[in-house]
């Protein structure tokens, strides 16, 4: 099968309203893709993401690292994360992705699921330092996982499959109106990673 011989119409808008994601499959070839997981899961700082939930201090499996243009802070669940300087693969990634979408990034949240009992759960990604109705590209490596949308109000659900090497944009007023989760699932036992970049506003 040739992996860029697909016909995703990427300007197809994956949500019937309130909001726009676009899928653009495959921006990578398979062993580009490997290549870029392995490096990935050698030279970044990851680190077990903390979350103060109910005032608890909570540290979860997966793993998180954050990257970004300046050391700027950045509030998420309630902790405040230092941005590390971009890597050269990062920087090559952020690339990829900006001539894909059109679009440009300051900042890129990455996350390591060991395996299918690693998961996240419904949340937008509405922080405030983030860029209003800004774009955030998330793309995938390694394992396949399902990735679904629930809209807030009318809660219809939307469901893709994130492949090794594809590239997915949540944009427009996608977060005000749209959670997102990654589920768990027994079926899968490798690790995932996934990037996503991001606009921040405040540089410090
Ligand atoms: O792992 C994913 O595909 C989603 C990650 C995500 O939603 C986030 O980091 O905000
Ligand atoms: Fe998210």
């Amino acid at each position: 099968m040739d992996l860029f011989n697909q016909d995703f119409d990427v300007l197809r808008n994956y949500l019937p309203k309130d909001g726009t994601v676009h899928f653009y499959g495959y921006v990578l070839s398979q062993d580009m893709a490997t290549n870029y997981f392995q490096k990935l899961l050698k030279s970044i700082e990851w680190k077990n993401d903390e979350a103060i939930l109910f005032g608890k201090r909570m540290v979860t499996s997966r793993k998180v690292a954050w990257y970004g243009d300046k050391a700027f802070d950045y509030r998420y669940s309630n902790t405040t994360k230092l941005a590390l300087p971009w890597t050269k693969e990062l920087i090559e990634l952020k690339e990829l992705v900006e001539q894909k979408t059109k679009e440009t990034y300051n900042s890129c949240l990455l996350n390591l699921y060991h395996d299918g009992s690693e998961g996240m759960a419904w949340h937008s990604d509405g922080e405030k330092d983030l860029k209003k109705y800004g774009a955030i590209a998330s793309l995938s490596f390694g394992a396949e996982r399902k990735f679904s949308f629930k809209h807030k109000i009318t809660k219809e659900k939307i469901n893709l499959l994130l492949t090794h090497g594809s590239l997915l944009v949540m944009k427009d007023e996608t977060q005000t109106h749209w959670l997102h989760r990654l589920p768990p699932t027994k079926k899968i036992n490798t690790p995932r990673i996934n990037l996503t970049f991001r606009t921040i506003n405040k540089l410090c």
